[in-house]
């Protein structure tokens, strides 16, 4: 069973684990290239993943002033990924210059550009966290909700959020921004540090156009089976 909406986590330590990873679940087509396994082996495992005509979502959540930003854009959009994440909180100035290097850099190496998406609230940081830890004195969803804005008045193409999130900022930002959530837990599965999670099928109901879930299937004792629960689960 496949479905093209749920994106799988290669997070992982080295190539090889996630060669293995890629190899024992043939049925996923969108896999995510994020922090550890980057940072770790570069980017030879996009080459493996396009090679087996798989989509990529290369996560690696920028986060610096504009100058800096816009040129990891740049050299990001020259891999020919799908999607590519920075967090909203570099500011407007930031996300502009961020949007237009990701046009300049896939023109300049023949590519299509990844639609550029912006982490809203990260989905391990609770209502508590914002007010007490970071200071923030907006109520955790319109928080969420002024981050997806400040995206799309910056011209990128979507955002990331928690499920608990996604409806209300599907109302507000249109149904052509497209919005990827992680920290989706089916009943059965263990929370791990994710605090705002819903299930997968109240996440697609809710307006999700992608779901990231990792752990509740590459953790389990048998992913294949997990997969396929989670595919029926969402169809
Ligand atoms: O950008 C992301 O994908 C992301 C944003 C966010 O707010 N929360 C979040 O969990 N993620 C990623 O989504 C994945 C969730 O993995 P699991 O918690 O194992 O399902 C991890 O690879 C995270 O890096």
């Amino acid at each position: 069973m496949t479905n093209d909406k749920i994106i799988v986590p290669l997070d992982v330590p080295d190539l090889a684990s996630a060669i293995a990873l890629v190899d024992k679940l043939p049925q996923v087509t969108f896999w995510k290239v994020g922090l550890e396994l980057f940072t770790s082996t570069g980017p030879q495992i996009l080459e493996i993943l396009k090679s087996r005509q798989k989509r990529i979502f290369l996560d690696l959540k920028f986060h610096d002033i504009p100058n800096t930003v816009a040129g990891a854009c740049r050299a990001s959009a020259g891999y020919g990924v799908d999607l590519l994440t920075i967090h909203s909180t570099c500011g407007i100035d930031c996300l502009k210059a961020a949007a237009e290097a990701v046009q300049v850099g896939a023109e300049k190496a023949g590519t299509q550009p990844p639609k550029l998406i912006a982490i809203t609230l990260l989905t391990s940081i609770s209502a508590r966290d914002l007010a007490f830890d970071l200071k923030i004195p907006l109520e955790l969803p319109e928080f969420a909700l002024q981050m997806a804005l400040l995206a799309q008045n910056s011209g990128l193409d979507g955002a990331v959020c928690s499920p608990q999130e996604v409806s209300q900022l599907r109302e507000s930002c249109g149904k052509d921004f497209l919005l990827v959530c992680p920290g989706v837990r089916p009943s059965w599965a263990e929370k791990g540090d994710q605090k705002r999670s819903l299930t997968p099928a109240q996440a697609v109901q809710a307006g999700a156009d992608f779901l990231v879930i990792g752990r509740p299937i590459t953790a389990a004792p048998d992913p294949v089976l997990a997969w396929e629960r989670i595919c029926e689960e969402v169809s």
